[in-house]
């Protein structure tokens, strides 16, 4: 028992080996330990320990998790996008043990109902996911009871602070455009509407990462003796025997951290190997086992084990745009104070300031136009609309939400207020991208096309023109607004009616009824400003789908990998659609599900301690 970053002598083969030690990782590993404490489980995770590291378990330090420096991200180069003005997009990801859930930034939604029946899959229907949706919440908000979970690791709840003045602020706007409160907005069918937002933060402030709930516990507590934890070491690949049965991978020191000590060597795994490196991470690693698309397995000199062309194709993201705005909201509003150095943070952490238990997000919704807006949008938006969305009423837009932190460089704002965001998401992108290996190693480059905004008939930036407007008819309308921050918003015309109002007593718009009016050259502004600045919202996903093999499918419905044996995948690389929702649910739901059918297997039923 217990974490290394140099596995012990006497650790040469286990039953499972859990590739990648993130989200869904921690979840199956733990629940396999609980399963039958007899099971030697090991997780082998490229990243530090994240145990008690402060950026990681105090949550309004989460913007540090993604500084240059940050020893808790990964950092994947996209390819260069002329799309996106000629921009090579660069995608973080968790890059520590708990994987994304110890980096993110706790945001608590669900996927919507139609989500999880769009990926068709038996076994994986809304109703069949609910108790998994379930498990793993404690829920401590004011939802509707029925659909949530009260016993599980994860706390969802306010945390220790909200800014309750620009929360009611914002409720109070989005009903004034006619986008109304909503009790639960994450009941699975809720939509187009607003809602104070809760968060994977616990009610003592601390967040709610899958290491510190599932797996520190399990590792501290000494009843789980076979559970292993090796950090600081990368999976370089999986290992077949000649049956193509998964028997090991094969690892190194990461030389990031373990610089001078790298050699690569094996472990063996006698029941099972599930890769679990994310979305990213995970189609990787399967193309260095040699089990992907033939053509790109031989131009990086990879032999093929198994000829699955699904691996890495169809990556998927929310592609996400942030407005910043100028404020009368005071220092204790925002955490601008810690992310510019104005707090201390270390006496914050001394005297536990409830500050520091905020992700500074207590509002914000799911949106979906009206039918003016969308036939505003063109025909062939307003075909896709039809297609897509009409019938689909649980299906939103766009996710807008308030942030009260300015995320971008704090030494070029000036210092006469308190800067906030507005962030818009696509829930449902058309665009596709695909990430593959180049060469056999872990050093070779990457083929990484986000594909933000390619989408053939342009829909995707069409979705962020209709957010702007809308989030700025919000902004515009909250008592706290004191103007636009030029350089995070479109460079209008000279004489726009929709010119950037840099500093105003707020609100400026009065009149319910009445819309900033914006010119075919306005919205060319805006269609350019997104080009220029449209990023990841880190929720990568779909990269080894969970679909029949002839539909370009990696996973079977029991997460086995078609083709070989023994090898597994759980983790956001197997939705097969997308899901209009901050993407950390999905993840802790694959992790559980995966564990059910895995302890099911395994024949571990019954063999939990007593
Ligand atoms: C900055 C950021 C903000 C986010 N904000 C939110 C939010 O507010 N709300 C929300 O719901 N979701 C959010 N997300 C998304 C959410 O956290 C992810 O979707 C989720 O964590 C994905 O889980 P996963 O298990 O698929 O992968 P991950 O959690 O990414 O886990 C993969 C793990 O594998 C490891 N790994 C990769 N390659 C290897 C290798 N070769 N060998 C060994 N280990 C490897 C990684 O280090 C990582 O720990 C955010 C994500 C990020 C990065």
């Amino acid at each position: 028992m217990g974490t290394y970053t140099t596995l012990p002598d006497d650790i040469q083969k286990v039953d499972v080996i859990v590739a990648g030690g993130g989200t869904a990782g921690c979840v199956v590993a733990s629940r396999l330990a609980e399963a039958d404490p007899k099971l030697s489980i090991l997780i082998i995770e490229q990243g530090i320990n994240n145990y008690n590291v402060p950026e990681v378990v105090h949550p309004a330090l989460f913007p540090r998790n993604l500084l240059d420096d940050s020893k808790t991200a990964l950092f994947w180069k996209g390819n260069k996008a002329p799309q996106l003005a000629d921009r090579e997009p660069i995608v973080p990801s968790g890059g520590t043990l708990g994987g994304g859930s110890s980096i993110n930034w706790m945001v608590y939604t669900r996927a919507q109902r139609s989500d999880f029946e769009s990926w068709n899959t038996p076994g994986w229907s809304a109703n069949e996911l609910w108790p998994f949706l379930k498990k793993f919440e404690t829920y401590h908000g004011k939802g509707e009871r029925e659909h949530h979970g009260y016993d599980g690791p994860i706390n969802i709840s306010s945390g220790t602070f909200r800014a309750k003045r620009a929360e009611n602020d914002f409720i109070e706007a989005a009903a004034k455009i006619g986008y109304h409160e909503l009790k639960d907005l994450q009941n699975l069918d809720a939509n187009d509407g607003v809602e104070r937002w809760l968060r994977y933060v616990g009610p003592d402030g601390r967040r709610q990462d899958a290491a510190h709930r599932y797996l520190h516990p399990k590792l501290q507590s000494g009843d789980y003796p076979n559970l292993h934890v090796l950090v600081e070491s990368q999976v370089v690949r999986v290992l077949f025997d000649d049956n193509k049965r998964a028997v090991g991978v094969e690892y190194q020191p990461n030389p990031k951290s373990q610089a001078g000590n790298v050699s690569v060597r094996t472990v063996g795994a006698s029941k099972m190997v599930v890769v679990s490196s994310g979305a990213i991470g995970t189609p990787l690693t399967l193309e260095r086992s040699g089990v992907g698309d033939p053509t790109i397995l031989k131009r990086a000199g990879v032999p093929v084990v198994e000829a699955l062309p699904g691996v890495g194709n169809d990556y998927q993201d929310h592609h996400l745009t942030l407005y910043a705005y100028r404020t009368s909201l005071t220092p204790r509003e925002t955490i601008n104070g810690f992310t510019d150095g104005r707090f201390n943070v270390q006496e914050s952490i001394k005297k536990n300031d409830e500050l520091l238990g905020w992700n500074s997000m207590d509002a914000s919704g799911k949106f979906r136009p009206t039918e003016a807006d969308v036939s505003a949008l063109g025909p062939e938006f307003k075909e896709a609309w039809e297609r897509d969305f009409k019938n689909a009423s649980d299906r939103p837009l766009m996710i807008i939400a308030m942030y009260l932190s300015f995320f971008g460089d704090h030494a070029t704002l000036p210092d006469d207020a308190e800067y906030v965001s507005m962030a818009n998401w696509t829930a449902y992108p058309y665009s596709r991208g695909h990430i593959h290996i180049t060469g056999p190693d872990l050093s070779s480059p990457i083929d990484f096309d986000v594909g933000y905004l390619g989408d053939k008939h342009g829909l995707d930036v069409k979705k962020h023109i209709w957010a702007y407007k809308t989030q700025r008819e919000i902004f515009r309308r909250m008592s706290i607004f004191r103007g636009e921050l030029a350089s995070s918003h479109p460079r209008f015309p000279a004489g726009s009616k929709a010119a950037i109002v840099e500093k105003v007593e707020g609100p400026v718009l009065d009149d319910d009824a009445k819309r900033i009016e914006y010119t075919v050259e306005d919205d060319k502004a805006i269609e350019q400003h997104v080009r220029e600045t449209v990023q990841t919202t880190w929720h990568s996903l779909g990269t080894c789908k969970m679909a029949p093999r002839e539909k370009l499918g990696v996973v079977d419905a029991n997460l086995s990998v078609y083709g070989v044996k023994g090898l597994k995948v759980a983790d956001l690389s197997v939705p097969p659609e997308n899901v209009g929702a901050n993407t950390n649910n999905t993840a802790l739901m694959i992790g559980e599900k995966a564990a059910d059918i895995f302890i099911r297997e395994l024949g571990l039923l019954g063999k939990e301690r007593l």
